[in-house]
């Protein structure tokens, strides 16, 4: 548990992150080893609580057992009803960065400024029908906007073009943020948000439904790389 990963994912930006939501959680040792295989520099794990959205997934000790098995940065997202009641139980399992979202607490500094302490990365998550205001608060404090694509809950869903404006705004008012994307991100969507500011590109289906990962994250990576700087 340190900042030391969070410089790390700092440093691979920009890069693609696989979310390991559409794994084979049978074989997670040999998805590990494939994603290393394929290049991936940052895990994204997707904590769902079936509460704040209507989809489970998994909790510690499956992050813990991640860790056992890969030294990769983990950005662990949470989309649950209580983030701070798990925040440390997170960072402990082995969090580097830890994501919450604003929509489910009530004072978005606060939750900030108590993961902070716990000495990892944290970064503040937001809806397609959040307003950019919502976070405000908590800007200073965070490493990382998380703007996300889709609806917080389900992979496989459709880009949401409403995080482009997002991403721009946000990197023209904090331009040392780190910027985040999820959801519906593919060889086509990648493009315009690495154009809107973006630096970490979450990645679930346009990896795991194919069945060459390093392939997969290649394309992905060559077209960020398109992107004039
Ligand atoms: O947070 C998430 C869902 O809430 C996932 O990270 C995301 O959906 C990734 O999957 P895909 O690339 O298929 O959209
Ligand atoms: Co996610």
């Amino acid at each position: 548990m340190s900042r030391d990963k969070l410089e790390l994912i700092r440093k691979s930006a920009p890069s693609v992150l696989p979310s390991l939501l559409l794994c084979d959680f049978g074989d997670l040792k040999g998805e590990l080893a494939r994603l290393e295989d394929a290049g991936a520099e940052v895990l994204h794990l997707d904590v769902m609580d079936g509460n704040f959205v209507g989809n489970l997934t998994y909790g510690m000790p499956i992050v813990e057992g991640i860790r056992r098995h890969s030294d990769l940065p983990m950005d662990v997202h949470l989309m649950i009803t209580d983030p701070l009641a798990y925040a440390k139980p997170m960072v402990d399992a082995g969090a580097d960065l830890l994501t919450f979202h604003v929509e489910a607490v009530d004072d978005v500094a606060a939750v900030a400024a108590q993961i902070r302490e716990m000495g990892v990365g944290v970064g503040v998550a937001l809806n397609p029908e959040t307003p950019l205001s919502a976070i405000e608060p908590c800007l200073d404090i965070v490493d990382l906007a998380l703007v996300m694509s889709v609806k917080a809950g389900f992979g496989g869903q459709k880009f949401n073009p409403v995080a482009l404006d997002k991403l721009r705004s946000l990197k023209q008012s904090h331009p040392k943020l780190l910027l985040e994307i999820d959801g519906g991100i593919d060889a086509t969507t990648i493009g315009p948000a690495r154009e809107a500011g973006c630096d970490l590109f979450v990645v679930g289906s346009a990896i795991f439904k194919k069945d060459d990962y390093k392939a997969a994250i290649s394309v992905l990576d060559d077209a960020i790389a398109g992107v004039a700087e």
